[in-house]
């Protein structure tokens, strides 16, 4: 099949315009500034390349160098709305592209002309695509399979304007912009319409994947203390629970803050937020590999340790309750001690579920709470730790 230059220009300027709005239109959703920069990309390409079609009617000018340089311009952006999504910072270095592309207005009017212009759009093109590829190399998993296709469209378009320099510096070479035809033009127009296609989708997919994992994040997170929710802790237990056996027992400690309320009736409620945020981080500190913990809601959290034995969990719950009962003391003085009461349910085989344990701790910790507080409760309300008198 003949590739007819006009009817893949029209197809580049239809696609590059749906991409635009395609952006955009994603952006009114996710609203990731990143998909401004790329829409008013593809907006640009769809406009150069109507703009292109002049050229033939000896609008050399706009037809050859705005249109062209509207191409180099689009890339650019493309490399801005990666730098965005990557939170990077570009060098104020990359506005020389624009200083380059307007010094070809000084070159005379020769020959010479369409080899330079060729010559240099390619390397204005080549560079900053390379640049937005290099951006997305992972450097953790929070890009996802999207990013890495966009990635790898970006190096491959990227190297194919650099494979583009090497016609206009083969010496004998005839090369002419102005009449739409040969080899060169070809190639560049399919290329162009199947990049915009890849490039488009796999921008797009990466900005979902990423907001997909925030909302995921978001949802499975308490958003005062950023430990895991009840819902998330729901989820993440039964892989744990079911390891436990009489080898490896398991345990369930129930944590709630004593006279916590005095807090937030004395000092106030975002002095409460303080203390809470300060008990996360405190179980945070102290939470062993392969645990989980989680805030259930108030001022109460869970921690579930897997191969837990009876002094394990003392003495977690001892520095905790000691670290917590400091902290308070030192910052918020109350009638009553601001401290902690902890009721543990262990289990040596998988237990029914999660909430008959947390209801066997919850008995527990009512154990603690009557027996004076500051203390550990096993849920066969045997004592297993008490704070010494006046601590
Ligand atoms: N600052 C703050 N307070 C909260 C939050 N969630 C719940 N609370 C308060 O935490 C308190 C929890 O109530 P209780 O557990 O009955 O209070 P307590 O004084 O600790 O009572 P004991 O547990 O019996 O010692 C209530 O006053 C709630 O208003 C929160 O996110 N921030």
């Amino acid at each position: 099949m003949a590739l007819d230059p006009l009817t893949m220009l029209t197809l580049t300027v239809a696609l590059a315009f749906a991409a635009s709005l395609y952006q955009a239109i994603e952006w009114r959703t996710v609203r990731e500034p990143s998909l401004l920069f790329w829409s008013a990309g593809f907006a640009l390409i769809s406009v150069g390349s109507t703009l292109a079609l002049l050229r033939v009617s000896g609008l050399l000018l706009i037809g050859i160098w705005f249109a062209n340089g509207l191409l180099v311009t689009a890339h650019w952006l493309f490399l801005l709305g990666v730098a965005r999504f990557r939170g990077v910072r570009l060098s104020r270095g990359w506005y020389l592209i624009f200083v380059a592309w307007s010094a070809l207005l000084l070159l005379p009017g020769e020959q010479i002309w369409s080899k330079v212009i060729l010559l240099l759009n390619s390397f204005l093109v080549a560079l900053p695509t390379l640049r937005a590829s290099l951006l997305l190399r992972p450097r953790d998993k929070s890009l996802g399979a999207a990013a890495a296709q966009l990635r790898y469209v970006l190096l491959g378009h990227s190297l194919f304007y650099f494979a583009k320099m090497i016609p206009p510096l083969v010496p004998g070479t005839l090369i002419d912009l102005s009449v739409f035809g040969g080899t060169i033009i070809q190639i560049s127009l399919v290329e162009g319409v199947m990049a915009i296609m890849l490039i488009a989708l796999s921008m797009t997919g990466t900005v979902r994947y990423r907001r997909e994992r925030q909302i995921e994040r978001l949802a499975a997170r308490d958003p005062l203390t950023g430990m895991y929710n009840r819902r998330a802790l729901e989820a993440r237990a039964p892989r744990l629970l079911s390891e436990a056996s009489p080898a490896r027992p398991g345990a369930l400690l129930l944590i709630d803050i004593d006279n916590f309320k005095l807090v937030n009736d004395l000092h106030g409620h975002a002095a409460g937020d303080r203390l809470l945020i300060t008990l996360g981080e405190m179980i945070r500190v102290v939470l062993p590999g392969g645990a989980l913990a989680a805030r259930l809601g108030g001022d109460e959290f869970v921690i579930l340790l897997a191969d837990a034995s009876h002094e394990r969990i003392v003495a977690l719950g001892d520095v905790l309750r000691k670290r917590f009962h400091d902290n308070a003391n030192q910052h918020f003085a109350t009638p009553e001690p601001v401290t902690l009461s902890i009721g543990v349910s262990t289990f040596d085989q998988p237990p029914a579920s999660l909430v008959a344990l947390i209801e066997q701790g919850d008995v527990a910790l009512y154990e603690s709470k009557r027996g004076g507080r500051n203390s550990i409760r096993l849920a066969d309300r045997s004592l297993m730790s008490q704070a010494a008198a006046g601590a």
